[in-house]
């Protein structure tokens, strides 16, 4: 008999969220084997909300599932936590920059790490999905210093799966056959989809789509803008999607990526292709027994240098401007 794992879902009550919970209650997330005890955050003025959704989780009559703790109190929804899915925040709206909602988000991520830190399991691994998601989870490392760095990532596997479905559909094959995609940096419109050391059936990408003026222009910006285009067609921001690749990160991080290919993580930067450590940046990372390690040798053209550049610096940039919330 397995035990269960406690799984914490901020901003549980939100639209990420009620399609996350039903999917980590289903097994999407820990596998068809692994029971799951949810811990489901949100704020007072959510409570009804989140009362609604533990109510249908009940409802969906989910063999998995073995207890679900819906609570306003921070301390009482970190309490055992073994995974922490942190949706919880100011999500951007139509015309807003993520910059807008630094400081919010910086006085959240600051309280939500001291209960981490204090009530959830010792080995804890958490994901950061709340925007700004990296400067969110650089916070949340910051001020939970027991937490190893290593635990603590944000998602960019959302933008590492657009770019998958990008080249899919262009190519015509089937996702699964598109491996190694990269994204490289921030989630937001700087973050940089390579495709240099990407396959389509084995074969490299730039071969397959004969087209290098698509892969560098309208490819990389689809990718970079792709929450703003759902934004704009739903008036909403993704859910679904998120909620998806945020079980895929978790799913590959504790359960290990697929033998020849790997995925893309936000984690924390030791120096690897001489990005600044210290920055959560996403870079691709294989995973074994629980644990990711960034890819290393991979060779890095003038044009990739120059975008990874680029997001490393905006996120230099919001390091600085998160640090000056806290004053
Ligand atoms: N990294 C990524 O790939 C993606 C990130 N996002 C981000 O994920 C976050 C969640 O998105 P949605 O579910 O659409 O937003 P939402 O607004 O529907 O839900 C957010 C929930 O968080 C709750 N909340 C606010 N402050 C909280 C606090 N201090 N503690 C606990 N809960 C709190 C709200 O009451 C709400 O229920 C947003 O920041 C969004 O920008 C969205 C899509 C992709
Ligand atoms: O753009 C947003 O606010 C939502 C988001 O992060 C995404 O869809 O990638």
């Amino acid at each position: 008999m397995v035990d269960p794992l406690r799984v914490l879902v901020t901003g549980a009550a939100g639209q990420i969220g009620y399609a996350l919970v039903a999917m980590i209650a289903r097994g999407a997330m820990l596998g068809p084997n692994q029971p799951v005890i949810l811990h489901m955050l949100d704020i007072e003025p959510a409570a009804e909300a989140l009362k609604g959704v533990k109510m249908e989780l009940m409802d969906a009559a989910l063999p998995l599932l073995r207890g679900i703790v819906a609570s306003t109190d921070v301390a009482e929804a970190c309490k055992g936590v073994n995974i922490a899915v942190m949706l919880g925040g100011f999500p951007r709206k139509e015309g807003m920059e993520r910059k807008d909602v630094m400081s919010k988000n910086v006085s959240i991520y600051k309280a939500q790490a001291s209960a981490l830190e204090k009530h959830a399991a010792a080995d804890c691994k958490v994901l950061v999905v709340a925007n700004p998601a990296n400067t969110n989870a650089l916070i949340l490392k910051e001020f939970a210093p027991s937490i190893p760095d290593k635990n603590i990532t944000c998602l960019t596997r959302l933008d590492h799966n657009r770019a998958l479905a990008q080249i899919s559909e262009r190519t015509k094959v089937h996702i699964t056959d598109v491996k190694n995609v990269i994204i490289w940096g921030n989630h937001s419109s700087t973050q940089y989809p390579d495709v240099n050391h990407a396959t389509v059936q084995e074969k490299p990408v730039r071969e397959v789509v004969g087209d290098d003026e698509w892969l560098n222009n309208d490819f990389i910006a689809t990718v970079q803008q792709r929450g703003a285009a759902i934004i704009k067609a739903r008036k909403l921001s993704s859910a679904l999607s998120a909620a998806s690749s945020a079980c895929d990160h978790i799913r590959d991080w504790v359960l290990g990526t697929p033998k020849g290919s790997w995925v893309s993580m936000g984690v924390y930067s030791d120096g690897s292709y001489d990005i600044q450590p210290g920055l959560i940046y996403s870079f691709p990372v294989t995973c074994e027994k629980g644990e990711w390690s960034i890819v290393q040798g991979l060779e890095i053209d003038a044009f990739s240098r120059e975008k990874m550049d680029k997001t490393a610096q905006e996120l230099i940039e919001e390091k600085e401007l998160a640090k000056s919330c806290l004053n």
